[in-house]
């Protein structure tokens, strides 16, 4: 049997009188494309936020790769081995590509503060190791040939590329992408979608919120769709594209 990625269960949140999310669960299999999709508002972003340690859940189990983890921190779920991108890019303006994802690199590294002081031969070659792999990312995702360029340079697709080339610097065991196609034109949706496609087929796993329903449908093997913090429906997109439920909940019949 395929082993499970993330397990999380029963996953509540509320804001003041807002039950943002009810008893939520997922199980993503390594190697698989998982999608949560929802209307405006159904809890997207505040489950993503949950299991990546932004925000403290009122209740739910989590376990990553078969360890059971606390998402208390953003550093700590990193480290754990969940690396995610934002809705609103988050790079580092002014450092160059290649230095972004040396950022995302420099979590799984060993000699500390003091080498970086120093100057130890430890520090300089892991440095170079570094910058070596993250020129590869940069090389995988499709823009190494921008690795001196400053971030806030690049194109806006080009920009989520390279947010997703940090979180693979990680070595992630899971990659959470919110809502990567946003903002893209139809051409870079496409390459985004070769993407993700050459990402997964690398057996790497993905849990990814996106609006653009089409490319969610193209592209999971599994989807869960939220509609006022709670899971109406969960399984293969063809089968999640049939459910009343979830047909009534977009077509805004489901009390919106
Ligand atoms: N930090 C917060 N404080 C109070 N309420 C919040 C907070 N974050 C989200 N909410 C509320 O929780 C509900 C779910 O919001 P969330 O952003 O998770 O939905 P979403 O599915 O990601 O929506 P969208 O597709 O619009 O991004 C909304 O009613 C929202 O107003």
């Amino acid at each position: 049997m395929t082993e499970a990625v993330l397990r999380v269960a029963g996953i509540s949140k509320r804001f003041g009188g807002l039950q943002a999310l009810s008893d939520v669960g997922i199980t993503i299999l390594k190697g698989q494309v998982y999608g949560l999709i929802g209307p405006n508002g159904a809890g997207k972003t505040t489950f993503f936020n949950v299991i990546t340690g932004l925000y403290e859940p009122d209740s739910g189990t989590f376990e990553l790769a078969g360890k059971a983890y606390v998402p208390s921190a953003v550093h700590e779920v990193a480290k754990a081995g969940i690396a995610r991108t934002f809705q609103n890019i988050r790079l580092f303006p002014d450092m160059t590509a290649l230095e972004n994802v040396m950022v995302g690199r420099h979590i799984r590294t060993s000699s500390g503060l003091m080498g970086a002081i120093f100057r130890t031969r430890k520090f300089v070659e892991e440095e170079r190791a570094i910058a070596k792999r993250s020129q590869e990312l940069l090389d995988y995702v499709g823009i190494g040939k921008y690795a001196d360029y400053k971030a806030r340079t690049l194109s806006y697709g080009d920009q989520r590329r390279l947010e997703i080339a940090r979180a693979l610097a990680t070595d992630p065991q899971l990659i959470a992408l919110d809502e990567p196609a946003a903002g893209m034109n139809s051409t870079e949706k496409v390459q985004l979608r070769e993407l993700i496609d050459r990402i997964r087929k690398d057996n790497r796993t993905i849990l990814l919120i996106e609006h653009d329903v089409k490319l969610v449908m193209g592209l999971c093997d599994r989807v869960t769709v939220l509609d006022y913090g709670k899971q109406i429906a969960e399984g293969t997109p063809a089968d999640v594209q049939k459910n009343q439920k979830v047909i009534e909940a977009y077509l805004g019949t489901g009390g919106h």
